[in-house]
């Protein structure tokens, strides 16, 4: 029995992605909780023929609580998406408070639950979502997850593309550091199995994996940001944790997390000086089981890519770190 829970489930990411979770054998609960629209977003997805059972809550009546209570994961894609001419930390203002809040429920009301963090910035939603998670005393490191799954899509779309093969799926590239513009780097030399890009096509291509969000920002024209590519990285994450939770072995995940509290995470942290730093995570039963290190194989190049990474990301985590702190104070 898996209880699934979208926070932000009427949104453009919510709604797809309750729609895979809803066709999923895999989930036999799902628990949909937005401020708007969600008993109809509800209604709609119970009409179809899965098992998993929907129920859709809004705020009035405990309806986070009652989202919930027994939930083993939790998805959180709530928050205001871009526009054009906006960074992803030009949310910050508007997402840091929802974020906050959201995970409050859940240290109240799910504090083992498993909780994959979507709403950004990513970079400093996570730290947020730590600092809350311990100050409520129930920070498990190895449940708190950075959804960067996109990133790893788009390059390995990307990567197709220019190589010339017809299923992504075929490879995996690890795809390092945070989740906006430079933070992200692609390390394109361990791409598996390895490909061979024409040298001037490198410098465009990275560009290309670290600002893929610009890309759709800039095509829907002010209408939002990544919604259906999002869902289909968010979902596959997901998937991924609800199979751990099922006994399934040899999961490998990149992620954004918190390395102190995951086995191999302090290798990570020696080389970045960072808290947090998306890496592949091989998953078992309780979550991130061990972090993969893959800086030490970089190229000179992608190690100035992780140079140039590290100077804005540690930046975003300490605005999140510090925002909880403030928001104490108060
Ligand atoms: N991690 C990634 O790779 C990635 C990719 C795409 C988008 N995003 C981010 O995901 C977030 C959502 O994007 P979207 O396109 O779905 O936006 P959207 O505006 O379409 O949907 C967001 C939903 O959140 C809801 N919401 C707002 N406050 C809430 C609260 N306190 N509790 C519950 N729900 C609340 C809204 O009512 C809305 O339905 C944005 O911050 C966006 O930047 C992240
Ligand atoms: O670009 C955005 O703002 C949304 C998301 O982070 C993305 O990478 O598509």
């Amino acid at each position: 029995m898996v209880k699934a829970v979208v926070l932000g489930a009427a949104g453009g990411i919510g709604q797809p992605l309750s729609l895979l979770l809803k066709n999923s054998p895999l989930v036999s609960e799902l628990s949909l909780y937005d401020v708007v629209n969600t008993p109809g977003v509800a209604a709609d997805l119970s009409h179809i023929a899965t098992p998993a059972k929907v129920t859709g809550y809004l705020p009035a009546d405990d309806g986070l609580k009652k989202a919930l209570t027994d939930a083993d994961i939790v998805v959180i894609p709530a928050g205001i998406p871009r526009k054009p001419g906006m960074t992803r930390d030009d949310l910050f203002k508007i997402n840091a408070g929802i974020v906050k809040g959201l995970i409050q429920g859940i240290a109240e009301n799910c504090p083992r639950a498993f909780i994959l963090i979507i709403s950004n910035p990513v970079n400093s939603t996570v730290p947020i979502a730590a600092e809350v998670l311990r100050k409520n005393k129930c920070f498990d490191p190895t449940r708190l997850f950075g959804v960067t799954s996109l990133d790893v899509v788009r390059a390995q779309t990307f990567v197709s593309e220019i190589v010339g093969e017809s299923d992504p799926r075929k490879f995996t590239v690890p795809v390092v550091g945070g989740h906006s513009g430079e933070t992200i780097v692609p390390l394109l030399s361990q791409t598996q199995p390895p490909v061979t890009i024409p040298s001037d096509k490198i410098r465009g291509l990275i560009k290309r994996i670290q600002f893929g969000g610009d890309e759709v920002v800039e095509a829907k024209g002010g209408a939002g940001s990544a919604t259906l590519s999002m869902a289909f990285a968010g979902f596959r994450f997901a998937e991924s944790v609800i199979k751990i939770t099922k006994g399934e072995k040899g999961i490998v995940e990149p992620t954004f997390i918190y390395l102190a509290g995951v086995e191999g995470g302090e290798d990570v942290r020696k080389v970045t000086g960072l808290d947090f730093f998306a890496v592949p995570v091989e998953l078992g039963p309780n979550g991130a089981a061990k972090a993969r290190n893959p800086l030490e194989k970089a190229t000179a190049e992608e190690k100035e890519l992780i140079n140039v990474c590290k100077t804005g990301l540690s930046q975003n985590i300490a605005k999140g770190v510090e925002f909880v702190a403030a928001s104490a104070k108060l």
